[in-house]
Parts: structure tokens; sequence; C-alpha cells
């Protein structure tokens, strides 16, 4: 489901992966303008990149605050151009992939925490 990571962790989000590759898509954010035709996922769709197995991916500017991603939940990726990475992957174009396990570990850093004092017990 395409979605941002929000503000709090703005303006990183880093992924080390772990077991399968997958697929990330790119979104452009839903616009409310008069007169446009309705937005749909599909035609929100702008690009995808191949997450490998024991990569890193840092997701930062443009990518993290404008853009929405998700993963589809499918269980073979056929790699076509809209697939922007491929050349730096080893993967080739018309390939097909099969996804298994998938781990991602997801690394944020959250510089604002609320501070709240526990009241347990006390009068
Ligand atoms: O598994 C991933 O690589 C990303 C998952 C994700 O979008 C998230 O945790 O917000
Ligand atoms: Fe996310």
């Amino acid at each position: 489901m395409p979605h941002e990571d929000g503000p709090v962790y703005h303006p990183t989000v880093t992924t080390i992966s772990l077991g399968s590759h997958t697929l990330l898509d790119f979104y452009k954010p839903v616009s409310c303008r008069e007169g446009e035709t309705p937005q749909t996922e599909d035609n929100r769709y702008l690009l995808s990149l191949l997450v490998m197995p024991r990569s890193l991916l840092i997701l930062q500017d443009e990518m993290y605050q404008h853009l929405l991603h998700g993963i589809h939940g499918r269980t073979q990726d056929l790699l076509t151009e809209q697939v922007v990475n491929l050349s730096s992957t080893g993967v080739l174009l018309g390939e097909t992939l099969t996804r298994s396990t998938r781990v991602s570990l997801t690394i944020r850093h959250v510089p604002k925490v609320m501070k709240m004092k526990l009241m347990l017990g006390r009068k």
C-alpha cells in the first residue's frame, strides 16, 4: 500500500534487506485539483527500484519528502524499463525474479521524542 513514512523520521530512512529481493514502487502523491481525471494507484505509479538481497537502501530528499512508496504483494517480478536501477544490480531487463522470504531492517533516526512522566501510583 503506497504510503509516506512521515515527518518524524525526516530526512532519511535506511533499509538493510536480507533474504529475497523485492520491488519498491514509487507513486506521485494524490492531488485534488478540480477537473482532473480521478487518480488511481495505477496512474500515480512512477517507477520501481529493485531492492537486492544484502543491499543497503538510503531513501531521502525528493524520494522521501514528495513521493509515496509501497511493495506490491506478488510472488514474481517482471523487470521492465520502469525498474530504474537495473544497471547497478546485474539483473537483466525482461528477467522474471521469484520472491521468497525477505527480512528488512529499517533504521530510522527520530530526533524529537516526547518525554512523558510516568505517574503510576503517584498522588
Ligand atoms: O521493507 C521495506 O523495504 C520498506 C518497508 C516500508 O516501506 C516501511 O517500513 O515503511
Ligand atoms: Fe515506508
